[in-house]
């Protein structure tokens, strides 16, 4: 069994979500409530380490009411274990799990970080030899309790995410903005598929503005 997993982020209308620099405040105000009501109906909360490299982000729910038992998990897929010592998501706010890859357990094992890590309560899991298994990790989660993951980013774990079939539901904003630029950030980057044929379909399911925003919900079809 598997968690329900749906895929939140916020683009812009040329499909990016971060510029080439980094920028990545893209959702309105009210957009902003939708996404921590969303945070707080969730088990457990999922990105990548590029992601918590470039925001520090906290991943607990912060902008609308609520109590500490409803922070999600916070999960981090960083197969060398490079979560910065001082990253936010390793803080007391709520649970923590980094996935590693096998290839790297003696090494990080053997760092100062670990250490410091443990003592905050910062849980491991290992798969794959030097990439997560995402469909392992996602299994562990289930046998955790986790029913109903967030994925939130950024562009590579989106891919491989889908492209595993483990996302069951998109939930995207489209700002009004449009910021170019080969090598922003797009909703899904990672290698990408040689043909049209290959693509995951989704249907609509869900359709409304928010303020400036267009919020739009898709089933994957599997
Ligand atoms: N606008 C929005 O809604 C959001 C924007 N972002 C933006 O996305 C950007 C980060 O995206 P990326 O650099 O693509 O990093 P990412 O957050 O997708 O992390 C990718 C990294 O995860 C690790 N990884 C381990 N196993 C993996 C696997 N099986 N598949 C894929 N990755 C695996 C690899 O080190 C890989 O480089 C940031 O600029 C951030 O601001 C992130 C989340 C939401
Ligand atoms: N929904 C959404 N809209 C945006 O405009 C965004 N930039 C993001 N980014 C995601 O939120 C994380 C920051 O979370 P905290 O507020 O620090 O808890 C960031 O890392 C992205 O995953 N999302």
């Amino acid at each position: 069994m598997m968690p329900y997993v749906i895929l939140s982020a916020a683009m812009t209308l040329d499909g990016k979500i971060a510029t080439k620099t980094g920028s990545s405040n893209i959702s309105g105000k009210k957009d902003l409530l939708r996404v921590h009501e969303l945070r707080k109906e969730c088990d457990a909360i999922m990105v990548g380490i590029g992601t918590v490299i470039a925001d520090d982000p906290r991943l607990t729910v912060h902008k609308v009411d609520a109590k500490p038992d409803d922070n999600p998990v916070r999960v981090v897929v960083d197969s060398k274990f490079r979560t910065p010592a001082d990253a936010r998501i390793t803080n007391s706010d709520a649970e923590t799990i980094i996935a590693c890859a096998r290839e790297y357990k003696d090494e990080l094992i053997a760092s100062d970080k670990y250490e410091t890590f443990k003592k905050r309560g910062v849980k491991f899991f290992y798969s794959g030899s030097k990439r997560v298994d995402l469909k392992s990790l996602m299994s562990y989660l289930h046998e955790e309790g986790i029913d109903k993951l967030m994925l939130e980013g950024g562009s590579t774990l989106n891919f491989s995410m889908i492209k595993a079939g483990l996302i069951d539901e998109i939930r995207i904003c489209v700002a009004p903005m449009i910021v170019g630029g080969c090598d922003s950030k797009t909703f899904f980057d990672g290698e990408g598929f040689d043909l049209m044929g290959e693509a995951v379909k989704l249907e609509l399911t869900d359709s409304y503005q928010l303020d400036k925003d267009l919020i739009l919900t898709y089933k994957v079809l599997k």
